[in-house]
């Protein structure tokens, strides 16, 4: 498994060592001394989450606030997404800004997101599924949002806004202006 910091710190994309052969392939999809080492420090998580969705779908922007805040270990386990995390650490120097990274199930990539960013992916592919560890339980009355065209956060979600598909509770999400961080 490489791990690659990203221009967010603290933010990194995993890639694991894939073990082919005539039977088709293996790899390990997490290892907890592998990942504490490669991200460095500890990370206990406590819940996995799945989802599936269809083309055109943007989950999202999400997190959970204060102490109940939660890390992710994300990746897809079929079809391929758009994966965005929004850097929401207040004292942070690259405040508001994104990355983007294709996730799916052929580039095998995970990304890691720690506690104090916005989560959320476009789906690019007919079908994707979307797997997730979380560092903290899900906690419905901590949770916060962003508004997934939030104009100062610049998201290119690779969809055509037209095909764009998002829940009535995201679609009224504040910007990040007005966000509950
Ligand atoms: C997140 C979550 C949701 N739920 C229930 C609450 C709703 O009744 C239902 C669907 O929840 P929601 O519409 O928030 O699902 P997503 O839009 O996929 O939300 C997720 O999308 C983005 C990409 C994220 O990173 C977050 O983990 C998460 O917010 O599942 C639970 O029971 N447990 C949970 O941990």
């Amino acid at each position: 498994m490489t791990f690659t910091e990203t221009k967010l710190k603290g933010c990194f994309i995993l890639q694991p060592r894939v073990f082919s052969d005539d039977r088709g392939y293996f790899f390990e999809s997490f290892n907890e001394k592998t990942f504490s080492k490669g991200v460095g420090k500890s990370v206990k998580f406590v819940q996995d989450n799945q989802s599936f969705s269809t083309y055109g779908i943007v989950r999202g922007i999400h997190y959970q606030v204060g102490h109940n805040a939660q890390a992710k270990l994300v990746r897809v386990l079929s079809g391929r997404v758009l994966d965005v995390a929004v850097d929401l650490r207040e004292n942070s120097t690259t405040f508001g800004q994104h990355i983007a990274v294709e996730l799916s199930a052929e580039n095998k990539k995970q990304l890691f997101i720690p506690r104090g960013f916005g989560h959320g992916f476009s789906v690019l592919s007919e079908t994707a599924e979307f797997f997730y560890k979380c560092d903290n339980f899900y906690n419905k009355e901590s949770e916060g949002g962003i508004v997934y065209n939030d104009e100062n956060l610049q998201i290119d979600w690779k969809i055509e806004s037209s095909k764009i598909k998002v829940s009535e509770k995201d679609l009224v999400l504040p910007t990040l202006k007005s966000a509950r961080l």
